[in-house]
């Protein structure tokens, strides 16, 4: 299956969604009215895509264009095209681009949103690119999480800087840094707590992580990516506002949009954070993390 099939079968409960709505709502003899037209709207937000996401899609299908009324296909078409245009400017993937080396690179999220395989699919693919890469348990506060690292780095091959359960994290951190610079390595990836229960103890340990790390290295880290999963919804809009607060995000990588009917997320965190979309998640698989990429996401949600 090609990549484009997978996520759209990963997608499928969030296509099924938006994809039934509006073919439910085309009509290639009947004007494109203002009841069509709220309809279409509602559809857009009750698939995850927002509110402001909503009103700018409605305010392109307004006018003469569709007066004589839009079928399915043109309708996906103008929505998929709307997606697109909203998506495009975000879909970056990531780049190592740090010179001296390593391009530092800071993970962050809540527990359980995919975080460590997240850190895993990544490693792996810039070790297929030909990069070498470390990998810091910087996630002291929890022993499993560790663990499944170590696991993780193991499978993967690359090595792993880890220190013991209640250590500090900051200072792992520093240590990882030092051994990649010793080592010449490409790419140094830091987990992170994700204690959001406590939100000024993260925000002043995530602080003095990057303290810590631009002693060694002024720009580090290059990138700090916010992971998060899709299934949760509206609830990840609010993480990315959290971890705006606490960290200085610079990117996004969503998980788990295989399975859930909540994808149109991405495009309502887009339009609203502005924020880079650095890859997105469709299963467990080592090779389901990708590069995010506007065109097809549209294609693949709006049933196209
Ligand atoms: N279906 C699906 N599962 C995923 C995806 N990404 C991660 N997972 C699963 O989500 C679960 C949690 O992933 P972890 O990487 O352990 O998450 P974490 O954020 O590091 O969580 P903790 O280490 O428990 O804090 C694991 O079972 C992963 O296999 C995805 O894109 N799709």
């Amino acid at each position: 299956m090609s990549w484009l099939d997978r996520l759209k079968s990963g997608l499928s409960r969030s296509t099924t969604k938006l994809a039934d709505s509006l073919a439910g709502l085309a009509s290639g003899t009947m004007p494109l009215d203002e009841a069509r037209l709220d309809a279409i709207e509602e559809a857009l937000i009750t698939a995850d895509l927002g509110p402001a996401v909503a009103q700018r899609i409605r305010e392109k299908l307004e006018g003469p264009r569709f007066e004589r009324g839009i079928d399915e296909a043109g309708l996906k078409a103008a929505v998929a095209e709307e997606i697109t245009n909203i998506l495009a400017p975000y879909a970056k993937p990531l780049a190592v681009t740090a010179f001296p080396r390593p391009h530092v690179i800071l993970v962050v999220g809540v527990n359980g949103v995919g975080k460590t395989t997240t850190i895993a699919k990544l490693a792996r693919r810039f070790t297929e690119a030909d990069y070498s890469v470390m990998l810091a348990a910087g996630d002291t506060f929890r022993a499993a999480a560790i663990a499944q690292l170590r696991i993780w780095a193991e499978r993967v091959g690359v090595p792993l800087v880890s220190g013991e359960q209640g250590a500090d994290a900051a200072g792992l951190a520093f240590t990882a840094l030092e051994k990649a610079q010793a080592a010449g390595t490409d790419v140094l990836i830091i987990d992170t707590a994700g204690r959001l229960q406590n939100k000024s103890g993260l925000m002043d340990e995530l602080a003095k992580i990057r303290r810590v790390l631009q002693k060694r290295s002024p720009a580090a880290p290059h990138d700090t990516l916010l992971v998060l999963d899709a299934t949760t919804g509206q609830n990840a809009l609010s993480q990315i506002e959290v971890f705006q607060s606490v960290a200085k995000v610079s990117g996004l990588v969503i998980t788990k949009l295989d399975g859930t009917a909540r994808g149109g997320v991405i495009v309502a965190a887009a339009e609203r954070f502005h924020l880079p979309i650095h890859a997105i998640g469709i299963g467990e698989g080592m090779d389901d993390l990708r590069p995010f990429e506007a065109q097809d996401f549209a294609t693949a949600i709006t049933g196209r």
